[in-house]
């Protein structure tokens, strides 16, 4: 079962209880059972699910609950706290500090991900200002350097690595030596895994370790080994005493619930878990927001550090909205922008209730429509896409021109015209809300963005229903982010986050305006655009 299945299945049996008109202690057990059964199907250990099974009957207590008690809330509460509890490792991992120089070495089987994750995470450093560079000291199969090349030279990463040097621990250290004098803060040696746990792979690890002295051990896994995945990081962990762990292809995995929460189990923090093939699919891992995505709720603090990593320019279009404007242009960037995103079904996953709402949409569909929306605004001249669209209206001959040269048609380009209208209407209202924004950012100095995100979290799903499911309104969750312009502002709490500049550069009010806004699109799952 791929754990989105599993989330969708924990929901389903929460939501059908907590709707059901006989809430009584039948029900209850059926939806506790259902629960175990799913974790059980994504191969999560039997002991494991007995014990939370034993603390939602504990916590929630069916025959003795006093009458005032909100049973609902109750029950998605538990089933929240329980499952995170069971994900959580309870351990801090290392975090390395800027200025200074660190060296993480990664281990793992062969072909659990490695030579991807070292990537990966040297690209996650570098976007948030880490001067970061891989070192490749695995000898043993012929071509990792090269991938490790062809990945680093992507990424744009320095690298080191040798095709003629046989011995592990002498490019191990040389590069590490190297790197240490260039003064890189984050160096990443990956080393060689084998087809099993074999004492010439152990003995090579320690030596390599020995070696460069890393600051961090990391040892990859691959998720679809599921509950045998603690047997294999015990076996790591006596030979080389690695301090966290990345769980690898969560995206795919029949058995992710099962590797995550094996791991947990040995109290091992997992630092981050791959989601795919691609550079940007790593995330940290943390529980909550783990749990919270997993059940359709959204990662809110996973979004703001995927929207940062991208380095997304909003300048132009920010300064637009807040004097009001919204041109072509401006809607032409958010498309781009929305597309440099990722896949659209990863980014549904963080923000509450889109997945949902895009139901049925895949991302090879729409993916095709926002790139034919921004073929017909490539086919705009300079003049038409710094406009308020007005003279298409007056002109509609620009229409099947704009149509032509885009290869599209001209009821694509009316559509465009019209979800574009739509914007514009939106920043004209916002005018105000972005000013109180940045006001009531700057008196709060910043703030806490760790309280601001908690917050902004808490207040999502407090919209989203809690584990219930169900879809939140998405038009609140936006006049709520947005301040809509009406109620002068947005909340203080999340003034950090949507105010200019609070989420370096990426307003968030505009982008969830932009998703809710994809509602309408076409090809968004909208009704209105659909064909
Ligand atoms: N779907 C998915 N595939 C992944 C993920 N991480 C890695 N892969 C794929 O897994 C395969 C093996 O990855 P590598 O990085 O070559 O594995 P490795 O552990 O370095 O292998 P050795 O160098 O032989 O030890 C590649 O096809 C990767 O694209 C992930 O999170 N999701």
């Amino acid at each position: 079962m791929v754990l989105q299945d599993l989330g969708r299945r924990i929901n389903a049996a929460v939501s059908d209880l907590t709707r059901s008109p006989n809430l009584d202690e039948k029900a209850f057990d059926g939806m506790v059972k259902e629960i175990c059964n799913a974790l059980i199907e994504a191969d999560v250990n039997i002991k494991l699910v007995a014990s939370l099974r034993t603390s939602i009957k504990r916590s929630v207590n069916f025959s003795h609950q006093p009458p005032g008690v909100n049973k609902k809330r109750l029950i998605q509460k538990v089933v929240f706290d329980e499952l995170v509890k069971l994900v959580d490792p309870h351990a801090e991992p290392f975090k390395p500090r800027k200025g200074k120089t660190q060296v993480i070495m990664f281990v793992g089987l062969q072909g659990s991900g490695k030579t991807t994750t070292c990537t990966k995470l040297a690209r996650w450093y570098q976007a948030r200002g880490f001067k970061s560079c891989l070192v490749c000291a695995d000898t043993f199969r012929a071509g990792a350097f090269d991938q490790l090349k062809q990945n680093a030279t992507k990424a744009k990463i320095p690298y080191f690595g040798s095709h003629t040097e046989t011995d592990p621990v002498a490019v191990a250290r040389e590069g590490v030596d190297k790197f240490k004098k260039e003064r890189f803060e984050i160096i990443i040696v990956d080393t060689s895994g084998r087809h099993r746990q074999e004492k010439d792979l152990f003995d090579e690890m320690v030596q390599i370790q020995e070696a460069v002295q890393p600051d961090q051990t990391i040892m990859v896994l691959d998720a679809t080994i599921g509950q045998a995945a603690e047997a294999q990081s015990r076996a790591f962990k006596e030979a080389a005493d690695f301090g966290a762990i990345v769980i690898t292809k969560t995206d795919g995995a029949a058995a992710g619930g099962g590797a995550i929460s094996a791991v947990a189990a040995t109290h091992t923090p997992i630092v981050f878990i791959g989601t795919g093939e691609h550079m940007l699919d790593l995330e940290r891992f943390s529980p909550q927001p783990f749990v919270s995505k997993l059940l359709g709720m959204g990662d809110v603090q996973g979004l703001v550090e995927h929207v940062q990593s991208l380095k997304l320019d909003q300048k132009d279009t920010m300064k637009h909205i807040a004097s009001g404007i919204f041109t072509i242009k401006d809607l032409r960037d958010q498309l781009s922008n929305i597309m440099k995103m990722g896949p659209l079904s990863k980014m549904a996953g963080m923000i509450p209730g889109l997945s949902n709402m895009m139901g049925g949409m895949d991302d090879e569909e729409g993916g095709l429509k926002l790139k034919r929306m921004i073929y017909i605004c490539d086919s705009m001249t300079e003049k038409e896409l710094e406009s308020d669209g007005k003279m298409f209206v007056d002109q509609p001959t620009r229409m099947t021109r704009v149509a032509h040269g885009s290869g599209t048609s001209v009821r694509e380009v009316e559509e465009l015209l019209t979800q574009h209208r739509m914007m514009a209407g939106m920043a004209k209202k916002m005018k105000g809300g972005v000013q109180n924004m940045a006001k009531a950012q700057g008196a709060m100095g910043g703030g806490n963005r760790q309280q601001q995100l908690a917050a902004m979290q808490k207040r999502m799903q407090s919209m989203g229903g809690a584990s219930g499911g169900g879809m939140p309104d998405l038009g609140a969750m936006m006049k709520m982010l947005g301040g809509g312009g009406r109620g002068g502002g947005m909340p203080p709490d999340l003034a950090g986050l949507g105010g200019m500049g609070g989420m370096g550069g990426m307003d968030m009010a505009s982008m969830m305006k932009m998703m809710g806004g994809m509602g309408g699109m076409p090809g968004m799952g909208g009704g209105r655009g659909r064909r």
